[in-house]
């Protein structure tokens, strides 16, 4: 029998696709029987494919409803993630509130948000008693998280000065001293890669008296070249080798928690240890589909996860169909529908991702 192949279709930034889609991931994923496919801008969604499976990182409205119709017209492909669940992350406020809800029990170590508060006019900034319990330094970033150089831009204020220059809506965010080195932690489904990262130094009890400019301007710190980044050299440079991992355990707990209450397969986190206590950790920041091609063996974890949910589709198409049959056999179809349906919506530990083989027409969007 001829083997069974694959089509995963995506639809991605000139600059990510080609930092992502890299010879050697497209080799191994064909290899593996799965086809990736570059989706055509200039050609509705719908019109193109066919596709098993969509992978994405574009933004408007416009995208939207070409998902929309393209779900509508391929109930049984899989769309990884859905829109309505990323745009979470285009907000600093609701991207973190998720890690405030997060539980997760029997654990030395503890996580959680730094402070912060959200500005949304001039007005409110100078306003000293709304952010009482907010101390300086604070780390000024822009609300809105969506990927344009603006929303990285932010601003290191140390004191009253510096707030003058800043423009709402904005996130104040208090400053936490973790010793120089970010971890940033990879989510591709279930697997979870934690790497070091160079961060914003530590700032002294004496720059916080004042000696230094109100404010510092600074613009994705942890972001050089990629050949900077992994090798060796830079490791030593930064530090890096000197500092002590979290347990991989912990960060993996926290990626499960958020990728089952966020509903999203594709992610990373920024985390901080915090300097004032060993084992209090606090995450900074959730980016939507971050850059893989910068994590060791990405090609290999990419196509597991890709096969993965090529399985599981299949099975649960199989899984569908039979049930459905069955219930037409007896004549309740609906119901049973509606039972399959969310069967598809729980998220075991199995991973169970975002597919339903039958009609989405019962279905929240939302809900995955
Ligand atoms: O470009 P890269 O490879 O550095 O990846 C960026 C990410 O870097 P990271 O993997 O965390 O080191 C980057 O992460 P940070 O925000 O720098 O923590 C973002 O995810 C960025 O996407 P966007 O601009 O927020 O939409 C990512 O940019 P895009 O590639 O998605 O444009
Ligand atoms: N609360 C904080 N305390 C200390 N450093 C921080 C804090 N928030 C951000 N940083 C530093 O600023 C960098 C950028 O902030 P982040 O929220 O990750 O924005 P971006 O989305 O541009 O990556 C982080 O990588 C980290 O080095
Ligand atoms: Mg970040
Ligand atoms: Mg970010």
């Amino acid at each position: 029998m001829a083997e069974r192949r694959f089509g995963v279709g995506y639809a991605l930034a000139p600059k990510k696709q080609q930092s992502f889609i890299q010879d050697s991931l497209v080799s191994l994923a064909r290899s593996r029987g799965i086809d990736l496919v570059r989706i055509e801008r200039e050609i509705p969604l719908a019109d193109q494919g066919p596709f098993d499976c969509v992978l994405h990182k574009l933004y408007g409205d416009d995208w939207r409803r070409q998902l929309e119709d393209f779900r509508a017209k391929n109930p049984n492909a899989v769309i990884i993630d859905y829109p309505e669940a990323i745009e979470r992350l285009h907000n600093r406020i609701s991207m973190l509130q998720v890690v405030s809800e997060l539980k997760i029990e029997d654990r030395s170590e503890t996580f959680g948000i730094p402070k912060q508060i959200v500005i949304y006019d001039k007005e409110t900034l100078f306003d000293r008693p709304a952010w009482e319990g907010l101390k300086f330094p604070v780390i000024a970033k822009p609300l809105v998280a969506d990927g344009s150089a603006k929303s990285h831009k932010m601003a290191l204020i140390f004191n009253h000065d510096g707030l003058s220059n800043l423009k709402p809506p904005i996130v104040l965010q208090e400053f936490v001293n973790h010793g120089g080195v970010i971890f940033k932690v990879y989510v591709v489904g279930e697997y979870v890669k934690c790497v070091k990262r160079k961060s914003l130094p530590d700032v002294s009890e004496e720059e916080k008296l004042g000696s230094l400019e109100g404010l510092l301007s600074f613009s994705q710190v942890s972001n050089l070249a990629t050949n900077e980044r992994t090798d060796d050299k830079y490791y030593k440079k930064m530090h890096l080798d000197e500092t002590e991992m979290p347990p991989q355990s912990f960060l993996t707990d926290i990626a499960r928690g958020l990728r089952r209450a966020m509903k999203l397969n594709l992610f990373n986190f920024d985390v901080i240890r915090d300097a004032r206590f060993g084992n209090r950790y606090l995450i900074i920041d959730i980016n939507y589909f971050p850059g893989y091609a910068k994590m060791p063996g990405y090609e290999t974890v990419l196509t597991d996860f890709f096969c993965d949910i090529m399985e599981k589709k299949e099975r649960e198409v199989e899984k569908g169909l039979e049930e459905k049959d069955g219930a037409d056999s007896r004549g309740c179809d609906k119901e049973m529908r509606k039972l399959v349906s969310n069967a598809y919506c729980s998220d075991g530990d199995d991973g169970v991702l975002p597919v339903s083989p039958l009609s989405r027409e019962e279905e929240n969007p939302i809900q995955v």
